[in-house]
C-alpha cells in the first residue's frame, strides 16, 4: 500500500511545518500561483470545497512573510483633517513609519476653544461693570443687584459656551478645533509585504468605511471625519496580496469597486451606510496596488461580471482527484500525519491508514483514483479520533458546559442540598475521577483504528446528505419489497440508484406493463427528473427497434403490433428525487420483457446508460450501487464494462461487465421455455 512499513503513524517522520510542503496533489496549481505572484498577476482559484484553495494562498503568504524582499518598502497610511473641507479628510501613504510633526499642530493650538476661559472673561467683565454701576447704591440694594448681575452673567456665559461647543455659529467652528482633533491618525502600519484575506460579502472589510458619529461628527463634541475612517482590505493589501474567498457572495457593486481599484490602483473611502454621518465623508483616492487572488467553487464564476473576470490573468481549476499510485498514497499518508500533528490527534494504526486510502478511493468514485477533497477526509480523521477517545455524550456535554466547575460549587454549598443530592454529587465525582484515571492510562495506548473510521462512515456524521440518505433508506427499507429470487417475472427488473450527493446506493424495482391502445406512447411513473425522462424515451425507442428488426436472440409467440402498445414504466416505491440515465439499460430490458412477454431473471441488479446503438455507457456512483446490491442480497450485478476500473470492492458479489445490450440478453432472460428462443 505505502512505500514505508509501519505499525502506527508515530513511527513516521514528523511532517514539515511549512505550509507549502503540506499541500498535496495540487503541485500544478501551486506552481502557477507562485509564478503569478512573482510576476504580479491576478489569479482566480476554482474548485470543489476543501481541495486546498485557501491553503495555497496561506502557503504563498507564509513564504512571502518569511522571505523579506528587496523591492518592498514599509509604509504607513495616515489620515489628516482637511481644514478647508472637513468632509474630505486627507489620507496619505508615507514611506516608513509615521513620526508626529509637532510643528504641524502647534500653530493651530492658538485656536483654543472658549470653554472656561471665555466663561471667566465674561464673569470678570460683568463683575467690573457691576462694581462700576453700583458704586452709588445704598447697602440694602447692593446685595440684590450683585446677586442679579451674577445670575445674568452666568446665564449669558453658559449660552455663549454652549453655542460655541455645539458649533451653532459659523464663527464658533473655526475656534473650536482642539489640537487633538487636528492630530493625524495612523490608519495602518505595514512593515512587511501584506497578505490580507477578506470574504467577498463583507463590503466594509473589503472596501473600507467611515464610522457614524452620533454627535454630528464635528469637534469638539463629535469625532472628526479623519478619525472615523476604516481602511478596507484592498488598501491594507497595498504592495501585497489580497485574497478574496466566497466569490459567489460578492455583490455586483463591490465587483465594480474592485474593478476600479484594479484599474486605478487607488480607491477613495466613503461611508457605506446612507443613514450614517459617515455617508457625507469621502477621502481622496487611497493607493491600493495589490495582487488579487480570488477563490470559489466551480459554479461561482457565473456570479462574476465579465469585465472583472477579464482582468484576472490566471484562472486555475484545482483538481479534486489524483491517480491512485504508490507515490500519491504516500502523499495521502503524509496528509494523515499532518492532520494528526496539526490537530493534536492520537496516532493511527497502519490498517486505519489503509482504510483512509480506501475511503479516498470511494470518494473519488474509482479504484484508480484518490480524492483530493481533503477537508472531508480531515473531518473523518478528527471524528474517528473522538470515537477512539471513547467519550460519552454526557462527558462531552459536561466538558462543553463547564459542568465540572458547577459541580464543585454545588459541593461547597452542600449545606443547601439535601443529603441525597450531596451523596449523588460525591458519587458522580468519584466516578469521574476513576474514569479520568482510566483515561490517562488508556490515553497512552489510544490509536485511531479501522473500526473508529468505519463508525464515522457508517453513521454518515461527516455529511448531511449522507445522513439524509441513511435516514431515508432506514425508514423505507423495511417497507420495500426487494428480494432477489429465482422466480423469473415479465417486465420486472432491479435497477440501481444513488440517493443524495454524498449518498447511499439503493436498489429500485422497475416494473413495465403494456396496455393495448390506439394511443401508443411511453409513460414514466414516480420519476420526475428531465434526464430520466429522456433516457426512458431512448430505452423505449431502442427496445421497439430491437424487436422490430428482430435483432434479439428472442422471439415472441406471435407478432406484436408495436403501434398499438402503450407502455407504462414504474419505478416502484421511489419517493426520493432520482434523476439521471443510469437506469436506461434496466428500463430497456424491462420493456423488451413486457412487450415480448418473456420473463426476466430476478437474481441480479443492473446499472448502465445506453446510447442509440445499444452500447452500454459508464455511470457514476458505481461503488455505492454495488454496495447496495450486495446489501439487498443480490448475487450478481451487471455494470458497464467501462466502469470496471472504478470497482473498489467485489467481495461477496459477482460483477458482470457489459459492453452492449444484446450481449447480456442471454444472461438476464429466462431461456428455459424454448418457445421464446429464436435461434
Ligand atoms: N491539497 C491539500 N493538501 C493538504 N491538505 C489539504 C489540501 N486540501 C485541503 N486540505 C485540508 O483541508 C483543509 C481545508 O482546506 P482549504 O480551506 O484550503 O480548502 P478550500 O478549497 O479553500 O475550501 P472552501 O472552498 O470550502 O473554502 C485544510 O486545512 C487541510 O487540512
Amino acid at each position: 500500500m505505502f512505500s514505508i512499513k509501519f505499525k502506527t503513524t508515530e513511527e513516521l517522520p514528523e511532517p514539515s511545518s511549512r505550509l507549502i510542503d503540506q499541500i498535496i496533489g495540487q503541485d500544478e496549481a501551486l506552481n502557477i500561483v507562485l509564478s503569478a505572484v512573482k510576476n504580479k498577476r491576478h489569479v482566480i482559484l476554482l474548485g470543489d470545497p476543501g481541495v486546498g484553495k485557501s491553503m495555497i494562498v496561506k502557503a504563498v503568504g507564509e513564504l512571502i512573510e518569511k522571505s523579506p524582499s528587496d523591492d518592498f518598502t514599509p509604509y504607513t497610511i495616515i489620515a489628516k483633517p482637511n481644514l478647508k473641507n472637513p468632509e474630505k479628510p486627507i489620507v496619505e501613504l508615507i514611506e516608513g513609519s509615521y513620526k508626529e510633526d509637532i510643528e504641524d499642530i502647534k500653530p493651530k493650538m492658538i485656536r483654543q476653544p472658549p470653554g472656561l476661559l471665555t466663561l471667566m472673561l465674561i464673569m470678570v467683565f460683568f463683575t467690573l461693570l457691576t462694581s462700576y454701576l453700583v458704586r452709588g447704591l445704598s447697602q440694602t440694594y447692593l446685595l440684590a443687584v450683585v446677586a442679579t448681575t451674577a445670575i445674568v452673567s452666568f446665564a449669558l456665559a453658559f449660552v455663549v459656551v454652549f453655542l460655541a461647543m455645539f458649533g451653532a455659529t459659523r464663527g464658533a467652528m473655526s475656534n473650536t478645533v482642539s489640537p487633538l482633533d487636528l492630530k493625524p491618525v495612523v490608519l495602518y502600519e505595514c512593515k512587511k509585504r501584506p497578505v490580507v484575506r477578506a470574504s467577498a460579502y463583507n463590503v466594509t472589510k473589503l472596501l473600507g468605511d467611515v464610522r457614524h458619529c452620533p454627535l454630528g461628527g464635528k469637534p469638539p463634541l463629535g469625532t472628526p471625519p479623519h478619525k472615523r475612517i476604516i481602511l478596507g482590505a484592498i488598501h491594507e493589501a497595498h504592495k501585497g496580496i489580497l485574497y478574496v474567498d466566497e466569490i459567489k457572495t460578492m455583490p455586483p457593486e463591490v465587483q465594480d469597486y474592485l474593478l476600479t481599484a484594479l484599474q486605478d490602483k487607488c480607491l477613495s473611502i466613503s461611508g457605506r451606510n446612507p443613514n450614517s454621518s459617515g455617508a457625507t465623508v469621502e477621502t481622496n483616492p487611497i493607493p491600493c496596488d495589490f495582487i488579487l487572488i480570488m477563490s470559489g467553487n466551480m459554479d461561482d464564476i457565473n456570479n462574476l461580471r465579465a469585465p472583472l473576470l477579464d482582468r484576472i490573468d490566471y484562472k486555475i481549476i484545482l483538481k479534486n482527484k489524483m491517480d491512485n499510485t504508490q507515490e500519491n498514497r504516500d502523499k495521502l499518508l503524509q496528509f494523515i500525519v499532518q492532520e494528526i500533528k496539526n490537530n493534536n490527534l492520537n496516532h493511527m494504526t497502519y490498517e486505519a491508514c489503509c482504510e483512509i486510502v480506501r475511503i479516498a478511493q470511494l470518494f473519488a468514485g474509482s479504484r484508480d483514483k484518490l480524492t483530493l477533497r481533503l477537508r472531508k477526509l480531515s473531518n473523518i480523521i478528527k471524528m474517528a479520533n473522538d470515537i477512539a477517545m471513547g467519550k460519552s455524550i454526557q462527558e462531552i456535554v459536561e466538558e462543553l458546559s463547564g459542568r465540572e466547575n458547577t459541580t464543585k460549587e454545588e459541593e461547597k454549598e452542600g449545606k443547601l442540598k439535601s443529603i441525597i443530592e450531596v451523596l449523588k454529587i460525591g458519587e458522580r465525582n468519584k466516578k469521574r475521577e476513576e474514569s479520568k484515571d482510566k483515561g490517562v492510562t488508556a490515553a497512552k495506548k489510544v490509536y485511531i483504528d479501522v473500526e473508529h473510521i468505519r463508525k464515522v462512515i457508517e453513521s454518515g456524521i461527516y455529511s448531511m446528505s449522507k445522513q439524509v440518505a441513511i435516514d431515508y433508506l432506514r425508514e423505507f427499507k423495511r417497507y420495500k419489497h426487494i428480494v432477489p429470487n429465482d422466480t423469473p417475472k415479465i417486465g420486472v427488473i432491479y435497477g440501481l440508484a444513488v440517493i443524495g450527493s454524498d449518498g447511499m446506493g439503493d436498489v429500485t424495482k422497475i416494473i413495465t406493463q403494456i396496455v393495448d391502445s390506439k394511443n401508443p406512447g411511453t409513460h414514466l411513473l414516480n420519476i420526475s427528473g428531465d434526464i430520466a425522462k429522456h433516457s426512458i424515451t431512448l430505452a423505449s425507442a431502442l427496445s421497439k427497434k430491437y424487436i422490430s428488426e428482430g435483432k434479439l436472440p428472442l422471439k415472441p409467440e406471435k407478432d406484436i403490433d408495436l403501434n398499438r402498445k402503450e407502455i407504462y414504466i414504474q419505478f416502484s416505491q421511489s419517493y426520493s428525487k432520482i434523476d439521471g440515465d443510469s437506469a436506461t439499460a434496466a428500463v430497456c430490458l424491462s420493456i423488451i420483457s413486457a412487450l415480448l412477454e418473456i420473463p426476466l431473471k430476478q437474481d441480479f441488479a443492473i446499472t448502465g446508460s445506453l446510447d442509440l446503438n445499444g452500447n452500454i455507457l459508464a455511470v457514476g456512483g458505481i461503488n455505492e450501487k454495488i454496495n447496495a446490491a450486495r446489501e439487498y442480497g443480490f448475487k450478481r450485478v451487471i455494470i458497464p464494462e467501462s466502469n470496471m476500473i472504478d470497482v473498489i470492492d467485489d467481495k461477496g458479489i459477482e460483477i458482470i461487465p457489459a459492453k452492449r445490450l444484446d450481449e447480456i440478453i442471454p444472461l438476464v432472460f429466462e431461456y428455459d421455455n424454448k418457445k421464446y428462443i429464436k435461434q
